[in-house]
């Protein structure tokens, strides 16, 4: 289960994802956000063996790599109405596993209609976060609906954001079983400014959620859908 701390601004909170064992930290380099820093001011953020996720809502290709290098960025996150070519560009230079495509459910009327917007970003992207509401604004603290995403067949492992805290983490893994999960204003004292008690509460309830699923799994003998859910 990957873990992705997202919207850092404070070395602090960097090294306390670190600490707690998370995969990557998110950096915002979108300007509406409260959230936003600049490429230099991420730079100087020292991440250790976390890897360096840039999330943008705005910016085409050539914009997106002058902040890759700028910020050291390990991995992009495609979180805005970027076109299918700026995402094949990303993916020529960088690599598609080092891209994560967000889609929204909520533009959906049905699994099948997400499936197939998945289908045809696959071949650009590593991962897929799958996040609340229709539009790139992030970060809103709004939940999916966890069980409806029980049953997707994602054709690249995906991430499952929108208003995860402590208290709802348990249940949202156990119903969606997604591959990985983003924390933001869920694990945050005001936005950019997270809470280390609030971020060791959720990692805490990750293990006891994926120690539930390998219950699950181990009762059900290792055939039904307790496992990843992608393809
Ligand atoms: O967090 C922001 O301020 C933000 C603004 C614009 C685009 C993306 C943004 N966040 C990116 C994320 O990956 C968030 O973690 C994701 O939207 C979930 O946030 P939350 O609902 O607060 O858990």
């Amino acid at each position: 289960m990957l873990v992705k701390f997202c919207g850092m601004t404070r070395q602090a909170d960097v090294d306390a994802a670190l600490r707690l064992g998370a995969d990557c930290c998110g950096f915002i380099f979108h300007e509406g956000s409260p959230r936003a820093l600049r490429p230099e001011a991420a730079a100087r953020l020292a991440s250790g063996t976390l890897k360096r996720v840039g999330v943008f809502v705005l910016q085409n290709a050539d914009a997106i790599l002058r902040t890759v290098a700028r910020a050291r960025l390990d991995w992009v996150q495609v979180h805005g109405a970027q076109t299918l070519a700026c995402e094949a560009e990303l993916a020529r230079v960088i690599g598609p596993e080092r891209v994560i495509r967000v889609l929204w459910p909520g533009r959906h009327a049905s699994l099948a209609g997400l499936e197939a917007e998945m289908r045809s970003h696959a071949a650009y992207c590593g991962h897929f976060l799958l996040d609340a509401g229709t539009t790139g604004t992030g970060g809103s603290g709004r939940n999916l609906d966890w069980q409806a995403l029980a049953a997707l067949r994602a054709p690249r492992p995906w991430i499952l954001a929108g208003g995860l805290d402590a208290d709802r983490l348990s249940l949202a893994i156990v119903q969606s079983r997604p591959d990985g999960v983003d924390l933001n204003s869920g694990v945050e004292d005001a936005p950019g400014l997270k809470n280390h008690g609030k971020m060791a509460a959720a990692e805490a309830a990750i293990r006891s959620a994926r120690a539930e699923l390998r219950t699950l799994h181990r009762s059900l003998g290792g055939r039904n859908g307790a496992g990843p859910a992608h393809e």
